[in-house]
């Protein structure tokens, strides 16, 4: 906790809108001591700013200095207390629904969804028009009126929070419920309810400045929102004085900056992936002569020198570090390497994938003779998918969990082309039975699916626009041998088939060699060794590559026995063109 504050107070935005909002803290408390009575009558009506009145006065003869500082008072106690109410209540019904479920949730939602139609400001002016004037009246009625979306945002966290192992593992132990919401729930939703805090704390400044102005506040009391509704009712801009409402507007528009800069440096330092990348340097054109060769002939890919950065706060750093390799039509090449080698940032990489943070700084990836590196967003929209395609890692993530399967592979259909959604559906049927999937599974929700029939729904729509080439980053992880198994060889028979290329990332080397014709091996960005794969199993030659295959002894020639040796029994007659390619030793 002690460490978040002080990140809080190290952090630009926070830095600059913390002062900011600080500074207008000080001035409602203290200030209202400092400046006149701001009901007193002190000089002519719309005198502008001079030394006995810097700020000049209104159109009644008040000073707008005092009442500018002594609006800022009510304006923020109002809008700290309805943010903090608004979040408060929002939360206990979000998580309360989320968290129990069936009946409670439905009544609970039911309410919310009914608070949601309900127009905020008819809703204000009946509620105003029944409670005693006041700064408790606007309390209540912006409460009322804003508390719902609260409710709505909170109760899908605790709906995605509550499936997690540690609520189990809460429940397992004998906790109340109410004890896992305080204990366990609400404590994770720390930054949504500190950017919540914010953002309501924002909202209600805005509405009763607002509703104020409209003359639905107390007009007698002094708040910015009756600044303005004075400063209209007594024609400022109809005769120019800029100065009764100009002071007002700023502190508003200052506040709200504040508030703004403080939720956006919470939700960074909550989720640091969210900031803003350091700026990195662009791609830098061809240097060496090995960059500007042309693709060798009878080669699919040629990745050339290839150097992928990272902006980091301390400067860039090299994930990936010239690395060249080719792939032939319907190879399968696989790329090894322990855990943050740079395995994934290269698959990404070559369909220009990578994250804001991340540049190709170097090098060229030459795919049938065309530079993806110099492909504008169009040209890369048309070459992603249709030319290369990816077989994501994560089974469980990579469906969307609102759309049916029929529907994922029309819009990946329709953003290739003009198709209607009875074709879509159609070629969806023809590819699920492809990858061995019953054809009528095209109208189920990836929800109803096991973890492999997913992994061969991915592979399914991988191969929708009949790609040349097929990168697959670990789709195999997550399931277990048995299905890893079938869904390789389901791999290999469609690639002998259809005669697409594969690039295949993993840290299983044994898998690796079962599987791919060639194999590159990664460490710490560079590769260290290319070859085919049964030379590699014989005749390592890199010290790297001798260590990470003694760490799998089922590998050595007289045991055949290891997990995943036996695809290569199903793996169909070697691809072709494997003669054009340098696979040797590096
Ligand atoms: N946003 C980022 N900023 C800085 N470095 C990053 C970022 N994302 C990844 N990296 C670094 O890039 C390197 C390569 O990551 P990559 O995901 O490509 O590894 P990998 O070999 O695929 O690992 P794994 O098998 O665990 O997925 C790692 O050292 C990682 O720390």
């Amino acid at each position: 906790m002690r460490d978040s504050i002080r990140r809080l107070f190290r952090h630009r935005k926070a830095a600059v809108g913390g002062s900011i909002l600080l500074f207008f803290l000080v001035l409602a408390l203290i200030g209202p001591w400092l400046v006149m009575d701001p009901s007193d009558l002190v000089g002519r009506p719309h005198q502008p700013p001079s030394g006995a009145h810097l700020f000049g006065t209104n159109g009644q003869g008040q000073d707008v200095l005092a009442q500018t500082v002594v609006g800022a008072r009510e304006t923020l106690a109002v809008g700290f207390a309805v943010g903090a109410l608004v979040t408060l209540v929002g939360a206990l019904i979000g998580v309360t629904a989320g968290y129990l479920g069936r009946r409670v949730d439905d009544a609970l939602s039911l309410t919310t969804n009914v608070f949601l139609v309900i127009p905020g400001l008819p809703l204000a002016i009946v509620l105003g028009a029944y409670l005693p004037s006041g700064p408790l009246r606007m309390v209540a009625v912006l409460t009322v009126a804003g508390w719902a979306w609260n409710a709505r945002v909170f109760r899908a966290e605790a709906l995605s929070l509550r499936n997690r192992d540690f609520v189990a593992a809460a429940a397992v132990a004998g906790e109340s419920r109410a004890r896992i919401v305080a204990r366990e729930l609400l404590p994770n939703m720390a930054s949504l309810l500190g950017s919540s805090f914010i953002g309501n704390t924002l909202y209600a400044v805005g509405a009763q400045v607002g509703l104020e102005f409209l003359g639905l506040g107390d007009v007698g009391s002094v708040t910015w929102g009756t600044n303005l509704y004075w400063a209209g009712n007594d024609a400022a801009l109809l005769t120019r004085s800029w100065w009764i409402f100009v002071p007002t507007g700023v502190c508003i528009a200052l506040v709200g900056f504040s508030l703004t800069l403080l939720s956006s440096a919470i939700d960074e330092l909550t989720n640091p992936a969210l900031k803003a990348p350091p700026a990195v340097a662009a791609i830098t054109p061809v240097t060496s002569a090995a960059q500007a060769e042309p693709q060798p002939p009878g080669v699919v890919l040629s990745v050339r020198e290839l150097c992928i950065d990272y902006a980091t706060e301390r400067g860039p750093s090299r994930v990936v570090d010239t690395v060249s390799f080719d792939i032939a039509p319907g190879e399968v090449f696989g790329l090894a390497g322990e855990s943050g080698s740079g395995k994934s940032t290269i698959g990404y990489g070559l369909l220009r994938l990578l994250p804001p943070a991340a540049r190709i700084s170097q090098g060229r990836i030459l795919f049938d003779g065309t530079d993806v590196t110099a492909l504008d967003e169009e040209a890369l929209r048309a070459f992603r998918w249709a030319k290369v395609s990816m077989v994501f890692q994560s089974a469980m993530s990579a469906l969307n969990p609102v759309l049916t399967l029929g529907e994922q592979f029309h819009d990946t259909l329709a953003a290739h082309g003009r198709t209607t959604r009875a074709a879509s559906y159609a070629r969806a049927r023809e590819l699920l039975a492809m990858v061995g999937l019953s054809p009528e599974l095209v109208r189920a929700w990836p929800h109803q699916l096991s973890g492999g029939m997913r992994q061969r729904v991915g592979i399914a729509l991988a191969l929708a626009l009949e790609p040349k080439l097929v990168v697959m980053d670990e789709p195999t992880t997550a399931l277990d041998v048995v299905v890893q198994k079938e869904l390789l060889q389901r791999v290999l028979e469609l690639k002998a088939r259809l005669g697409f290329a594969v690039l295949f990332i993993t840290h299983d080397l044994p898998l690796l060699l079962a599987l791919s014709d060639r194999v590159g091996v990664l460490q710490g960005g560079k590769l260290v060794e290319v070859d085919t794969a049964a030379r590699l199993r014989t005749d390592a030659r890199h010290p790297y590559t001798r260590l990470l295959l003694s760490s799998f002894p089922h590998l050595n020639a007289d045991d055949a026995t290891g997990p995943t040796s036996n695809v290569s029994l199903a793996a169909p007659e070697r691809p072709p063109a494997l003669a054009a390619l340098s696979g040797g030793h590096r």
